[in-house]
């Protein structure tokens, strides 16, 4: 059985904006999966609905069997142990408030009852359970007083990631997690994506509006394009000539021919 099935997934926000239509796609444990598109091709909405923040009516979302319905809170919460979000805006989604250590165990204490395998060591307290995740993104250690401000926009991605990895999600959906970042540090980040992938076996669902960086993490790509899925294929197809045309201009335009 798939982790993720998408099946005729539409979704309109008024009578005008049909943000996505008649998605169907399917992913299974330890994929990594790319949604690329340009802006509004709906993947900002896929998201949402894929992690329970936005409502649907047409079509089915299915996780490890079981339908994702955002009005019921109880399955919801069910559901947001298992998939975590990484969003193009670290410092939005970080409290300001609240030193990096804290942030990062802030699912840890929405959900008590999970017990991610690294906490097996005994003994820890939650300052050094913080500090060991923030080593397993590339983060100094030294760093876990520091508030969101001190830190540059990469260390706030890799806050952001620690966070979501700290719960051990089956899923991890990121939303141009890279996008906002320098050049030197999206390769940086992308590098920690998929040594994670790798190393925890995550499944990740990686949107994005650069096809380049979807190629470099991805090996299954889905193409949006005003809120249809016109391509889906695996990433070794890439240059094959059955590719949409809006799929070759994606190529070309990033230069990757
Ligand atoms: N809350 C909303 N209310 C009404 N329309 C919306 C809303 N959110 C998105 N839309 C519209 O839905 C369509 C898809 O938007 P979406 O944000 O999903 O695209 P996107 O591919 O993520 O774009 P971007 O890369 O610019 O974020 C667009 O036409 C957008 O204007």
């Amino acid at each position: 059985m798939s982790l993720l099935m998408v099946e005729s997934l539409s979704k309109k926000y008024t009578k005008n904006v049909q943000a996505l239509n008649d998605v169907s796609f399917s992913v299974n444990e330890g994929e990594c999966i790319g949604i690329v598109g340009e802006s509004g091709s709906g993947k900002s909405t896929l998201a949402k609905v894929l992690v329970g923040l936005e409502s649907y009516r047409d079509g089915t979302v299915l996780f490890n069997g079981i339908p994702i319905v955002p009005k019921k809170r109880a399955l919801l919460r069910q559901y947001r142990k298992n998939v975590q979000m990484i969003f193009q805006d670290s410092t939005s989604s970080l409290n300001p408030k609240l030193p990096v250590w804290k942030s990062i165990l802030e699912p840890l204490d929405n959900f008590k009852e999970v017990s991610p395998s690294f906490l097996n060591v005994e003994g820890l307290s939650r300052k050094e359970i913080a500090e060991e995740l923030m080593e397993t993104v590339g983060l100094d250690r030294r760093l876990s007083e520091r508030y969101p401000e001190e830190l540059s926009g990469g260390q706030k991605q890799r806050v952001g990631i620690a966070r979501a990895i700290s719960i051990e999600p089956s899923l991890l959906v990121c939303d141009e997690p890279t996008a906002s970042l320098d050049v030197t540090v999206q390769v940086q980040i992308l590098g920690l994506l998929k040594e994670l992938q790798k190393t925890k076996n995550l499944t990740i669902l990686f949107i994005s509006h650069d096809i380049r960086a979807v190629s470099y993490l991805c090996e299954k790509v889905i193409v949006l394009k005003n809120g249809s899925m016109v391509d889906f294929f695996d990433l070794a197809d890439l240059y094959r000539e059955e590719r949409h045309e809006y799929t070759k201009a994606l190529i070309k335009a990033a230069s990757l021919e």
